[in-house]
């Protein structure tokens, strides 16, 4: 008999981009309507490098919840050439910052001010391991000579492995992951490696991106892998180990931004974020298994209880909106137009 209700804890999004200013009216709200915590990327202009920022910015969040919400922010840190331990130590005594993110600089939206040597970071890394403050990666090589399509690969075998084998005991999410050979990393490694997984890499190949014409609204980074690799993704997700878990990479882009011959880099996936999940599970009949992946293994990775409160999901198609109307102009979510079979209640 086909599900046709689910009922599951409060999901969590472990990577989220909400931006700032005027945007936070649309982006809070639609992922607080369904989400109970986010971890909220901390790649604005300029970046969020310090407790203090990360303090005023998370006010900021708060302030464009609807009324009577709990969304609770969990603030990450971007890690510069410059952050040092006693950063560390601040990052580890505040209990609203979760961690440090790392950018190799221009690997990504806003990663100008990343890092620009792992390597010299060393101390800031043990500090790290030794206070368990967890190390979040956008983990992708920039420079000219590797192709886009193997920079995921070739920083986990230049620069994470390496890591780990100075750091034993980091705790290190490995976010957004597009490869066989990210899931084979986080496999082979300990309970202190994880990783987050979008959507869009669940979903789509990078067929999606490029035949019949360019898709601009799916083009993300790490950019979207063939379909070997979006297959590993999606026996990883469904296989129960809690190294596996939500983070949308929710990161939103005006129109005229995506649309136009250098358009940036992102999927706006927050208005339909647990619908799309729910879609992906039930693809490989897996729908008991949205809930750990979702409510449950995020948490337990960070060290927080899971949700008492619940959302249901009801099996109701419904079609993403072609276009949603935000303060930077029109913006077109991700599955824009296209059904999904899965609605919250
Ligand atoms: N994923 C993306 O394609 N874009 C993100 C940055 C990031 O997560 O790499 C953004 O901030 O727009
Ligand atoms: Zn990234
Ligand atoms: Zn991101």
């Amino acid at each position: 008999m086909q599900v046709t209700e689910l009922t599951i804890p409060t999901p969590d999004d472990w990577h989220l981009h909400l931006r700032d200013g005027e945007l936070l009216a649309t982006t809070v709200p639609a992922t607080a309507a369904v989400f109970g915590r986010a971890v909220i990327m901390p790649n604005l202009v300029p970046p969020v490098t310090s407790v203090e920022q990360a303090r005023a910015y998370r006010e900021r969040i708060e302030a464009a919840r609807p009324a009577g919400n709990s969304f609770e922010p969990l603030m990450a840190l971007y890690l510069t050439q410059d952050t040092n331990i006693e950063t560390v130590q601040a990052a580890a005594a505040d209990p609203h910052v979760i961690g440090f993110k790392l950018y190799p600089s221009g690997a990504t939206t806003n990663s100008a001010a990343g890092v620009t040597d792992v390597n010299g970071l060393d101390a800031v890394f043990a500090e790290m391991a030794k206070l368990q403050v967890p190390l979040l990666v956008h983990g992708e090589v920039t420079t000219a000579d590797v192709d886009i399509f193997d920079r995921e690969k070739v920083f986990i075998d230049n620069y994470l492995r390496p890591l780990l084998q100075r750091h034993s005991t980091l705790k290190l999410v490995l976010e957004h992951i597009t490869t066989a050979d990210a899931v084979a990393f986080v496999e082979e490694h300990g309970n202190n490696v994880a990783a987050t997984i979008t959507p869009q890499h669940l979903l789509m190949n990078r067929n999606h991106l490029l035949v019949g014409g360019v898709r601009p609204h799916n083009y993300c980074l790490p950019i979207l892998k063939r379909r070997e690799h979006q297959l590993e993704l999606r026996r990883a997700a469904v296989s129960g180990s809690p190294k596996f878990f939500l983070g949308t990479d929710s990161a939103p882009h005006a129109q005229s931004k995506k649309e136009t011959a250098c358009g940036c880099a992102g999927c706006y996936s927050a208005p339909a974020a647990l619908p799309l999940y729910a879609e992906f599970f039930e693809q490989m009949d897996a729908l008991d298994k949205l809930e750990n992946f979702a409510s449950g293994f995020g948490a337990d990775f960070y060290g927080y209880a899971r949700a008492t409160s619940t959302v249901t999901l009801v099996r109701k198609p419904w079609r993403v909106p072609e276009s949603l109307s935000t303060a930077v102009g029109p913006m077109v979510p991700y599955w824009a137009g296209e059904t999904l079979n899965w609605q919250l209640e």
